[in-house]
């Protein structure tokens, strides 16, 4: 499970989105939320729109693995499709926030991978949510103004991304995933490729 969050500008989507379309065996966790709709979003890509009283309902029947609240409105992972995935032996990329982030760690510490994006300064996170143009002057504003309590949180992470050239930090996000399916941890298959290895010697030494 790879996890990418930031404040909210900083260009965690756009990162996520690109290392979608460029990486095979790995699924975008799809998150419900009670936001409303921006322009560019379509229901069900970007996100599940729900009403609150379905949020309630799925929250407490135990059918989100993580939740959270952010900038006043609710969002949640739908547990079912990232352990159908995680069983069928894809990665799961995950765009959420610190507090969801550290749901997933108390859950499954080991398997959790976890990237902090910030923005190169705090004029730039203002000039990308306005540029951004989706959001009013009201939420643009309370977004900077929840960004420093989320950047608080960037020690928690196992990796940190100083979003300031667009293609440098995707190749880095790219160098963090493939490093990490390097990891001895992570390599479900190489006790099988051992054993193979093993008997090839057997049987030209024998
Ligand atoms: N390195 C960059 N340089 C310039 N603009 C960028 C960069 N990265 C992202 N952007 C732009 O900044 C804006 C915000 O990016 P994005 O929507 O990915 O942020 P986010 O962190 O996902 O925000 P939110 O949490 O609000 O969804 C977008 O218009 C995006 O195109
Ligand atoms: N804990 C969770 N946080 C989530 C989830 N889906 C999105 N998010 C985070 O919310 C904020 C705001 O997102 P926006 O799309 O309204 O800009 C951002 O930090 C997202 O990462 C989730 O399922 N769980």
């Amino acid at each position: 499970m790879l996890v990418v969050s930031s404040p909210s500008g900083a260009g965690k989507t756009t990162l996520t989105r690109n290392l979608i379309e460029t990486e095979t065996h790995i699924t975008l966790s799809v998150s419900v939320t009670t936001r409303t709709r921006r322009p560019s979003e379509i229901d069900g890509v970007h996100y599940h729109f729900i009403p609150r009283r379905r949020f309630d309902i799925m929250r407490d029947s135990g059918e989100l693995l993580e939740w959270a609240e952010v900038h006043g409105n609710c969002y949640g992972t739908p547990r079912e499709p990232v352990e159908q995935a995680l069983a069928a032996g894809r990665d799961v990329l995950f765009d959420i926030d610190w507090q969801g982030t550290r749901q997933l760690y108390e859950a499954m510490r080991d398997d959790v991978v976890s990237v902090f994006v910030l923005p190169p300064s705090a004029a730039e996170l203002k000039a990308r949510l306005e540029r951004r143009a989706e959001d009013s002057h009201d939420i643009i504003n309370r977004r900077l103004k929840n960004a420093a309590e989320e950047i608080a949180h960037w020690p928690e992470y196992d990796y940190v991304l100083i979003n300031r050239d667009l293609g440098k930090s995707f190749a880095r996000l790219r160098s963090i995933l493939t490093a990490e399916r390097l990891k001895r941890v992570h390599r479900d298959d190489m006790e099988r490729f051992v054993g193979g290895l093993l008997d090839g010697l057997k049987q030209i030494t024998t």
